[in-house]
């Protein structure tokens, strides 16, 4: 039997928790803020921002959304990340990828204050995550939302054999190092990598990260793994797929998260979590 990881349903409780908190900032006088930005108008990124944008607000956040032109240069935007870098009511900066190609992505992240880096994408925040260093910081919120996933259903990484197929900023590094820091034994696989079904096959828990839609099927798990799918991708149809088959894998997956509905709401729950938790923090000058 396989269980479904209802990515939806833990969301749920995350949020709820999130809007318990926000409340308690707010009478001390605090209201948790979020700024997304958005360079061009990339339709999918638009739908993410606006979600994201409907959540925080209905959670009681403060949440502006900066739509700026698909033209808005390096200069520009680095001056309106310095705005919000020194703005009070604002605890979160997110800048929405993917980003026109006159702008230097890594220079953009590295001008984020660290401490309003929501997406835990500065190097100050992934060297933290990397030392496994003491202390509050912004942890990549779709790893860390796996991580609470799998915490859910009493999947405890430690001893056990990991394998990230992806080794992107966002997702597929910080994944691996909170696998690492939880004790499991991991491996990262990517394009490059020589019989990556085969090295699918030693994991207890994969990982898939790679935005090719079905790239994963049933033959290349291990019966019982735990199958966390970050695919959002469209197949023949136009219908939204993940990066695994999720049929082929019933039956021979432990568990596994399906899409919509897994890692996704999962990614949009931890991001408000991440917005208070930077707001609290704030407070106590940490
Ligand atoms: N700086 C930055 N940080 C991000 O976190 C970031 C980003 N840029 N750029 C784009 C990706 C993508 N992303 C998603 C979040 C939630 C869903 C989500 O809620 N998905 C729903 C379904 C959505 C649908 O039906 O289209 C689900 O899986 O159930 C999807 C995608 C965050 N991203």
């Amino acid at each position: 039997m396989t269980t479904l990881i209802d990515g939806k349903a833990v969301a749920k409780k995350v949020n709820q928790a999130t809007q318990v908190e926000v409340a308690k900032l707010v009478e001390r006088g605090i209201q948790p803020g979020i700024v997304v930005i958005i360079v061009g108008a990339d339709p999918a990124s638009q739908i993410y921002v606006r979600n994201k944008n409907r959540k925080a607000e209905k959670l009681g956040m403060h949440s502006i959304v900066r739509e700026l032109p698909e033209t808005t240069t390096q200069a520009e935007l680095l001056s309106i990340i310095a705005e919000y870098n020194v703005d009070p009511s604002i605890h979160g900066i997110l800048v929405q990828s993917p980003l026109p190609k006159q702008i230097n992505e890594p220079l953009i992240t590295l001008a984020i204050d660290p401490r309003k880096d929501v997406d835990g994408f500065h190097p100050t925040n992934i060297g933290k995550l990397l030392t496994n260093f003491p202390g509050h910081y912004p942890v990549a919120n779709t790893p860390r939302g796996i991580m609470t996933m799998l915490a859910a259903y009493d999947i405890d990484p430690a001893g056990k054999t990991a394998v990230v197929i992806g080794r992107s900023t966002i997702v597929g590094k910080p994944m691996a190092a909170l696998l690492t820091n939880a004790n499991a034994t991991v491996t990262i696989a990517h394009s490059r990598t020589k019989d990556l079904k085969a090295v699918a096959r030693t994991a207890d828990i994969l990982v898939v990260a790679t935005g090719i839609a079905h790239l994963i099927t049933g033959a290349d798990l291990k019966p019982g793994a735990t199958v966390i799918d970050v695919g959002m991708d469209r197949d023949a149809n136009g219908k939204l797929v993940g990066d695994v088959d999720f049929d082929s894998a019933q039956g021979i997956a432990g568990a596994i998260t399906p899409v919509p509905g897994g890692v996704g709401p999962m990614t949009i729950a931890t991001l408000m979590q991440t917005t208070v938790e930077l707001a609290k923090w704030s407070d106590l000058g940490e």
